[in-house]
């Protein structure tokens, strides 16, 4: 290991019982191509993939599945309940993939990314049936993964009924907005993270390029979980990567702590026994 990587390493993200080296989980939805999403998960760096458990379509126009384009001894595969309105249909879709792991001995099998939409238009989650259907999950015994809204009070409440990590959206699926309101973002941190820093807040959802990863990472979350960015830019592999970097760049710069934002300048050189100075601070 080199210096500069002995002084930037970082302690895993740690998701219950699942241990992640890469900060970075990212979707299988939306790709033009199967070979195309192999290549970008190999550049994203990511070891967590979500998988929809309703997914409509499993299969590419060659017949080929989606999961024989996983290596399912990197990754830990995240099923995913996108696709369900009321929390009745998330258990029950979360059940399914739960069995469906099992018989592929993949790790996912006792973990769940819980999505409950509100619509179709928004894709924004309800809170009341998210937190209905993860109080049931937890009960079943199932590590719940919570998508959410980035309202604060839904998010400690998610937590207070069990959920394993809230993922507040950073704003609607597939807008590609970014993080809209990272003030409430910043709430959601101190509300989750006050008495327990290690407890997990993901960025789930709304960014559209590497800089959205960087600036949710730099606010001090954990991680974000991404797709539509990828799949959708003009060169996901090359996005991937941008992606990966992101993310790390956006931990390291929260780690090292950001400067104060001043009002007036600051100069680079010192200021005393400047020879000749005939500047004022006045215009
Ligand atoms: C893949 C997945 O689970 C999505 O529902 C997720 O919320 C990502 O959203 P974006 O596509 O906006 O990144």
């Amino acid at each position: 290991m080199s210096l500069a990587e002995t002084s930037t390493a970082d302690a895993p993200l740690v998701l219950g019982t699942h241990t992640l080296q890469s900060r970075l989980i990212v979707g299988t939805g939306k790709y033009d191509t199967l070979e195309l999403m192999r290549q970008s998960l190999d550049a994203s760096g990511s070891e967590c993939v979500t998988v929809a458990v309703r997914r409509e379509r499993l299969y590419d126009p060659t017949g080929r599945n989606l999961l024989d384009y996983i290596d399912f001894h990197r990754y830990t595969l995240l099923p995913n309940t996108a696709g369900c309105y009321n929390a009745r249909d998330a258990v029950r879709t979360a059940k399914l993939g739960r069995e469906i792991l099992l018989g592929l001995e993949n790790p996912g099998a006792d973990w769940v990314k819980l999505e409950v939409l509100a619509d179709t238009k928004t894709l924004l989650p309800d809170p009341v049936e998210t937190v209905l259907a993860c109080e049931q999950l937890v009960e079943l015994g199932f590590q719940v993964l919570c998508y959410t809204t980035d309202d604060p009070v839904i998010a400690k409440r998610l937590k207070q009924v069990g959920a394993t990590a809230v993922m507040p959206a950073g704003s609607p699926i597939g807008s590609g907005q970014g993080i809209l309101n990272p003030n409430n973002i910043r709430i959601c941190l101190e509300y989750l993270k006050g008495e327990d820093p290690n407890y997990p807040v993901i960025v789930d959802a709304g960014v559209g390029t590497a800089s959205d990863v960087a600036f949710a990472m730099e606010l001090g979350v954990d991680g974000v979980l991404l797709n539509t960015a990828i799949a959708h830019a003009k060169d996901p592999v090359r996005m991937a990567h941008a992606m990966r970097y992101a993310t790390e760049a956006g931990r390291l710069a929260f780690q090292s702590g950001r400067i104060p934002r001043r009002l007036y300048a600051s100069a680079s050189s010192p200021e005393d026994g400047v020879i000749g100075r005939t500047a004022s601070a006045e215009p």
